[in-house]
């Protein structure tokens, strides 16, 4: 990959050396630095209503093209059964990702990702825009195996061959959503904004998160509330509640895991390509006082370099300007939430 997305994030170094509390399981009380002042208990009485169900699609039903488009006009989400990937790639990156986490905080700082770097152990990206540390740990993965080596110089290949493999299963997804998903906008697949697809010139990144127990889960935040700036993402989470979309007029609704179901959102990448006509979902992660939850995301889109335009046919007029990935990644840097309204034609 001639671009990397290291080469993105080098303008934007994040300080990484604030992981409080070191270690979460030894806490008592919610510390002041991770008490939101806002509880997100009241956001929790949502009512369970058949027509706010997240979406669940049989990708090997005929109809399943039709059912995708849809769910992405409508919410921006949808669960994925009979997806494909072997039960064993995502049990044993499960596995890995536990023994990732529950090593001791000194452990896991050997891999603590620099400032510019897109990879390693720490918080999320987005947690510079938010007053309270997040309830969370992060590991992001990108293909190669030097950040496992400084925690396990020795012992790294399990955790690397694990990584890899769901890489690999997860590219090959995301390819067959994506040709699905254009076919729908009416892109045919040899056109331009096809070209990426299938090829080694795209962005793939794994992020491995942990949301250990919370004593006050009510007045904490496992993951603030942010759109992902992929293309799309897919998402296997253990059988622990958290996920949460937002919907206009409904409030934050839960995706609760369904076991051998995935979850794919869209990012903002596809929201600008579809000129909008694709929703992409504001989520967060709600924290859980008895349970530990983890989940491992798939970050799926074009390379830094690739030029996203809104794809529209006839008169209809662009939604965004034209820019660059690496451009955009920059201005999300800065205005996170607000990045897509500051490349709107309007
Ligand atoms: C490919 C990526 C998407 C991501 C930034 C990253 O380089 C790896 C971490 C990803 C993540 C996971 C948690 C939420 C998020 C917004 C963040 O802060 O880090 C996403 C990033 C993103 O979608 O921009
Ligand atoms: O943990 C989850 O369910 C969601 C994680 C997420 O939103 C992300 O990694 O971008
Ligand atoms: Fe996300």
């Amino acid at each position: 990959m001639a671009t990397t997305l290291s080469e993105a994030y080098r303008n934007h170094p994040l300080n990484l050396h604030h992981i409080i509390p070191l270690d979460f399981s030894s806490i008592r009380t919610l510390p002041d630095s991770h008490a939101w002042s806002q509880s997100n208990d009241s956001d929790n009485n949502f009512s369970y209503n058949e027509s706010l169900s997240i979406p669940i699609i049989d990708l090997i039903d005929p109809h399943a093209m039709e059912q995708i488009g849809f769910a992405c006009e409508k919410w921006g989400v949808f669960q994925l059964k009979n997806h494909g990937i072997p039960l064993s790639v995502i049990e044993e990156v499960e596995v890995e990702s536990k023994k990732l986490f529950s090593l001791p905080a000194e452990e896991k700082l050997k891999a603590l990702r620099s400032p510019g770097g897109a990879t390693g152990y720490g918080r999320a990206r987005i947690s510079p825009f938010f007053p309270k540390f997040m309830w969370h740990e992060g590991f992001t993965f990108m293909g190669s195996s030097d950040d496992a080596k400084k925690i396990w110089p020795k012992d790294y290949e399990r955790f690397c061959d694990a990584m890899e493999n769901y890489q690999n299963q997860m590219k090959v997804l995301s390819e067959k959503l994506t040709h699905m998903i254009l076919t729908f906008l009416g892109i045919n697949n040899s056109s331009q904004e096809n070209k990426w697809v299938g090829s080694t010139n795209h962005i793939g990144a794994i992020q491995l998160n942990f949301y250990p127990c919370c004593p006050e889960p009510n007045r904490a935040m496992g993951l603030a509330p942010h759109t992902d700036t992929s293309f799309l993402t897919i998402l296997h989470q253990t059988l622990t509640n958290g996920l949460q979309i937002f919907k206009d007029g409904s409030g934050w609704v839960p995706i609760n895991p369904n076991p051998n179901t995935l979850v794919v959102n869209i990012g903002d990448i596809l929201h600008i390509m579809s000129n909008a006509r694709f929703h992409c979902a504001l989520h967060r992660v709600v924290v859980n006082k008895t349970k530990q939850r983890y989940s491992m995301a798939y970050f799926y889109g074009p390379p830094i370099d690739y030029v996203i335009s809104p794809i529209v046919i006839n008169c209809v007029v662009p939604r965004f300007h034209a820019l660059t990935v690496k451009e955009y990644i920059s201005i999300k840097a800065k205005n996170l939430g607000g990045a897509l309204s500051l490349i709107t034609t309007t």
